[in-house]
């Protein structure tokens, strides 16, 4: 009897994860793998205004139409509590412009330091299939500018005592927002694979 072609084994999950951001994509990386293999395509997609569901959702739905398959994205806010959320997601355009001074000067007129730094990961089987969201939230203060300057706001992000730059990434990648939206991607791609 002729072999027949057995379907590839699903003990793996890959996904693509869509975005221009090299530091998010080498945190996705160490986070997921080898339990979900990354593969990653540089766009730069265009973001709407909105909460960040919505600016989310429709960033993936982006992704799936000009991709044409399986798509994973993340947008992510630092929200302080004493401006009612802001910059949230639009924390980009506010680092780009005033910077880690400028961003505590914000806070100045306030006593109130507190911050949310929140990852929202939404994931599309393809374009015309509703995305998942998988949010984690790291609840934090922001300070003075402390640590290495590699990625975005990590140096005025303070968790537990030390800023998310003076961290080691290992240990950031432990407790981070990132990690925490990741875990709930994870506990979904497992149940996926078992249904
Ligand atoms: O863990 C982090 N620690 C410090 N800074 C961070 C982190 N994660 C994102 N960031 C920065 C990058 C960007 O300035 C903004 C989010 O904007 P966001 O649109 O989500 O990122 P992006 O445009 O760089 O990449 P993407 O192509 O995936 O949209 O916060
Ligand atoms: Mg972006």
């Amino acid at each position: 009897m002729a072999a027949v072609a057995k379907a590839p084994s699903a003990a793996q999950h890959i996904v693509n994860f869509i975005t221009g951001n090299a530091n998010k994509l080498i945190e996705v990386k160490a986070i997921l793998e080898p339990a979900i293999q990354v593969e990653s395509q540089v766009l730069d997609l265009i973001e709407i205004q909105g909460t960040l569901e919505e600016v989310t959702l429709d960033k993936c739905r982006r992704a799936a139409d000009l991709i044409q398959g399986p798509v994973l994205v993340e947008d992510t806010c630092l929200c302080f509590n004493a401006l009612n959320g802001l910059p949230g997601p639009y924390i980009k355009w506010f680092m780009k412009s005033i910077g880690h001074v400028g961003l505590n000067n914000l806070l100045a007129a306030y006593e109130d330091k507190s911050a949310k730094a929140v990852c929202t990961f939404a994931y599309s089987a393809g374009p015309g299939h509703e995305p998942v969201l998988f949010q984690g939230i790291t609840d934090g203060k922001i300070v003075p500018a402390r640590g290495p300057t590699f990625f975005g706001w990590d140096p005025i992000f303070e968790y537990n005592g030390q800023t998310y730059a003076e961290m080691d990434k290992v240990e950031k990648n432990k407790i981070s927002h990132r990690f925490r939206a990741l875990e709930k991607l994870q506990a979904w791609f497992s149940n996926e694979l078992t249904s």
